[in-house]
Order: C-alpha cells, then sequence, then structure tokens
C-alpha cells in the first residue's frame, strides 16, 4: 500500500536540515521551509515573497542558484556563499508546466563549509609538508657532504665554527694553508650553508695561462680580439651572479687582473673585455691561497689593497699533523669511500694502520688520499700490510727511533711513540687502570692523553 503524504508533506521538508527553496517563473520564492531561517539568519515571512534577485543584491546569498537556472533554462550546480559565511553546494532543478514553460524552480542545498575548510587545510598542510620535504633534503645533501668532510679534531671544530658564524653573510672569506689540507672542500661548504641561489664557481689561477685568466674571469664583447669569439663569452664571474665565486691559489693571480677584481669587490660591476657597458654582479667571494700573501705583497707580486679587501675573514686551516685526532676516521672514511668505487673489500692490519697514523703527512689530506687510493686499487692481497705502504711512510722503530728521525722534530717524535705505546698497551691491557698500572702513570694521565690524540 502507497504512503499517502497528503498535507503533511510541508512538515516533512521542513524536517530535513537540507534548505528547500521554490520560487516562480520570476525568480520570487512561494515557498520556503524551516532550515532556511538558520541557513540565512532570516525568517521565513521574510523570505517568501522576496525576489532571488533582490536577496542575491543584499548578499544574504550569492550567487542565487535560481538566477543561474532562469538565466541558462536549464538544471545548475554550484557553490553559494551565504551571509552566515557558510558555503552551500546549491542546485536549482526545473519544473515544467503542461506547455512545457518553466512554473517552478526548486532549489536545495548541502552545507559544505567544513568539507572547503578542510580542503583549505589540506592544502596548507601540503605546502608545509612540500617545504619541510624541500627542507629535508637540502639538510640530508649537507650532511651527505658533511659525512665527507672529516672534521673532528678541536682545531678543525674552531674552523667550522668560524665557517657557520659567516656563511649567511655577504663577507669575502680567505681560507690559507698548505697543499691538499681541504681549502676547496670548505669553500664548497661555505657556499651549501650560505643558503645563495646562485651556483658555486671555482677556478683555479694557477691552472690558467696569465693571457686567459681575465677573459676567463671578466668575459669579452664579441669579436673583442684576434681569435675571440663571435658571439662573445660571459665570464665566470657572471656564472656566479648570486651564487659563490671560488679563487683558488689566488696568489698566482696577474697583476693587473688583481686591479679588476679589487673594483669588482669595491663596487661590485665590471667590465667585458672590450665593452664600455660597466655590468653589476651580486656574488660572494672566496679564495684561497697556500701561498704566504704578506711575503707576495713585500716581493711586489700581490697587491696589498686587494689583500685587505679579501681577508676581511681570513681562516686559516691546520696542516694534518696537527689534527691528529682526524687521522683514523679519514683513513677509515676515504678506504670505505675507494673500496666501494673500485668495488673492493681491502682490509688493513693494525700495523699498516699504525704506520700511517705516525707519518706526518706533509701533503695533507690529499697525499693521504691518494695513498689510500692506490693502496686499495693495487694491492692484490685481501689485507693491507706495512710492505704494501711506500717506503717513505714507515713506523718509528721504537727500539732505535734516531735512524728514523728523517726531517722530524723531536716533539713530533715523542708524540708519534707516544701514540703507538698508547695504542700498544691498550691493545694488550684493555682499561685505561690496567693500562695505567703497566706505563707507571695515574689512570687520568691515560685518559688525558687518549684523548689528547684523539685514541
Ligand atoms: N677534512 C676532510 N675530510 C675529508 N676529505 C677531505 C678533507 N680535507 C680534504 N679532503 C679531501 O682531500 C683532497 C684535497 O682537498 P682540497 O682540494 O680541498 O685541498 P686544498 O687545500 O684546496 O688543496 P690545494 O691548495 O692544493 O688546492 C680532496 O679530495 C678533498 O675532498
Amino acid at each position: 500500500m502507497l504512503f499517502e503524504i497528503g498535507e503533511r508533506w510541508e512538515e516533512i521538508v521542513d524536517s530535513l536540515y537540507t534548505d528547500v527553496i521554490i520560487t516562480d517563473q520570476h525568480g520570487v520564492i512561494v515557498y520556503a521551509n524551516d532550515s532556511t531561517e538558520y541557513w540565512f539568519n532570516m525568517k521565513k515571512e521574510e523570505i517568501i515573497g522576496k525576489s532571488v534577485f533582490e536577496l542575491e543584491k543584499k548578499k544574504v546569498f550569492y550567487p542565487s542558484i535560481a538566477r543561474l537556472v532562469l538565466e541558462s533554462g536549464q538544471k545548475q550546480t554550484t557553490v553559494q556563499q551565504t551571509r552566515k559565511d557558510k558555503k552551500l553546494l546549491v542546485t536549482g532543478n526545473i519544473i515544467y508546466d503542461n506547455q512545457q514553460n518553466i512554473e517552478y524552480i526548486v532549489c536545495y542545498s548541502q552545507d559544505i563549509t567544513e568539507i572547503e575548510k578542510l580542503k583549505t587545510y589540506i592544502k596548507r598542510v601540503e605546502n608545509e609538508l612540500e617545504s619541510v620535504r624541500k627542507e629535508l633534503q637540502y639538510y640530508q645533501e649537507l650532511q651527505k657532504e658533511d659525512s665527507r668532510l672529516i672534521a673532528k679534531s678541536p682545531k678543525m671544530q674552531q674552523v667550522l665554527s668560524i665557517m657557520d658564524r659567516v656563511a649567511d653573510t655577504d663577507a669575502t672569506v680567505l681560507l690559507t694553508g698548505e697543499s691538499g689540507v681541504g681549502k676547496s672542500l670548505l669553500a664548497e661548504q661555505l657556499h651549501k650553508k650560505s643558503h645563495r641561489k646562485g651556483d658555486f664557481v671555482a677556478i683555479n689561477c694557477s691552472s690558467i695561462p696569465e693571457s686567459l685568466i681575465e677573459s676567463e674571469l671578466f668575459g669579452y664583447k664579441p669579436g673583442a680580439f684576434t681569435g675571440a669569439s663571435q658571439k662573445g663569452k660571459i665570464g665566470l664571474v657572471e656564472k656566479a651572479h648570486n651564487g659563490t665565486l671560488f679563487l683558488d691559489e689566488i696568489g698566482e693571480l696577474p697583476v693587473n687582473v688583481q686591479a679588476k677584481l679589487l673594483m669588482l669587490i669595491q663596487e661590485k660591476t665590471f667590465y667585458r673585455i672590450g665593452d664600455s657597458q660597466p655590468r653589476e654582479v651580486n656574488f660572494r667571494l672566496v679564495a684561497a691561497t697556500n701561498v704566504n700573501l704578506e711575503e707576495r705583497i713585500k716581493e711586489g707580486g700581490f697587491r696589498e689593497d686587494l689583500y685587505f679587501r679579501l681577508s676581511v675573514i681570513h681562516i686559516p686551516i691546520p696542516p694534518l699533523r696537527e689534527r691528529q685526532e682526524d687521522l683514523l676516521n679519514l683513513i677509515m672514511s676515504l678506504s670505505e669511500k675507494f673500496n666501494k668505487q673500485y668495488n673492493r673489500e681491502k682490509e688493513w692490519t693494525r700495523e699498516a694502520i699504525n704506520s700511517l697514523l705516525l707519518y706526518h703527512w706533509p701533503g695533507n689530506v690529499r697525499e693521504l688520499s691518494n695513498i689510500i687510493e692506490r693502496l686499495v686499487l693495487t694491492v692484490e692481497e685481501s689485507v693491507i700490510t706495512p710492505e704494501h705502504l711506500p717506503d717513505n711512510i714507515q713506523t718509528i722503530n721504537i727500539a732505535n727511533p734516531i735512524q728514523d728521525i728523517g726531517h722530524k722534530s723531536l716533539q713530533e717524535i715523542i708524540e708519534k711513540t707516544e701514540i703507538q705505546i698508547l695504542q700498544e698497551a691498550r691493545e694488550k691491557y684493555g682499561s685505561t687502570t690496567r693500562m695505567a698500572k703497566f706505563l707507571k702513570v695515574s689512570q687520568p694521565t691515560i685518559v688525558r692523553k687518549l684523548k689528547k690524540y684523539g685514541l
């Protein structure tokens, strides 16, 4: 038996949470259910008899769905904003008379305020997630670089702490130190930590012929000189725009180019060769050298004013022999690197490592890296022993150290011998208490010495 709605249909429609509005063919509201009062903040009696055009104008709701239906002549759905700041998904449907003319428009809606809020929230969270992801990626990259850089010794920690403090400034940095101490690697680190958008552009001033260095740095205008490219050339200075320009071996820069570099640092402008138009650039300058620039100045090979400009932040990098604490880590990390690179699984005897630890490394990390690479690559046996090491890297014979003095100072020999004895005592006795008893010193002395040598 069919359910008889009869006159109770109004009661039923009023009980809906959804608002229902019916207009005539002119957009005049002829019916509104109870929910309408809540959504539009108006009494039903105020709504009924009003034109949707008028209510739309007063922003009771916007846009009017009935208007959209009347204008298009067909069913419409849209998102509507009410004056209670709600968002409704409204649909307007047409009821035709017998002649197929529009008789009524029935409009009903669904509250999507929460969905819209949720959408905005999800969008915001997605954006935040994206920026966190980017930041994480940045720090992972940095950590990858950091893990390449072994710098646990107090002296290197001091270097890193100065670098951290100046990284995001524009200050020019001068890195000095013997060849192979890691100046280029540190310059690259400085760029990474600087958050500069541009590239890290490096040039080794000693590896480019004097006649070419100016055009390499500053570029030239098309056809600027005989043999110049017809297209002209962008110099490294321009390539480093918004980034870092690293001038390695700055002591080798020809004096005439030094003058141009000085102008560039002071005025942030330069001229391409053959060009009369000044160009502006913004970069961070990092320079490095293993020569004594002050002596170069005295000899007339380096401009003093440029030196003062370059050394705003002067960071001396200590030689490897002054960072004994890093040595073992470097040996381990470099052999892991080359084992991986050449698909080898070479191991070291304790004696071979001892010999490396006792050597004074005049060529610094580069020399250490070259030797480890060569040994990992060329030793046939799976274990590297002292016999595989180059002749100049030999353990000091404790029984007769005088034979192995070479060019070492007494202090160096004492330190290296002490390291060797400490290592052997630890191997044999294990605990610092037993080591102290055997070596006839106090246990705190043993602890202090182990710490001093990073053992
Ligand atoms: N602290 C370190 N940790 C790991 N690797 C290092 C470290 N220092 C230097 N190296 C490595 O040693 C090699 C030499 O370093 P780098 O070229 O930076 O030295 P440099 O001081 O710039 O030398 P030069 O004055 O001859 O240009 C590079 O392969 C570099 O990656």
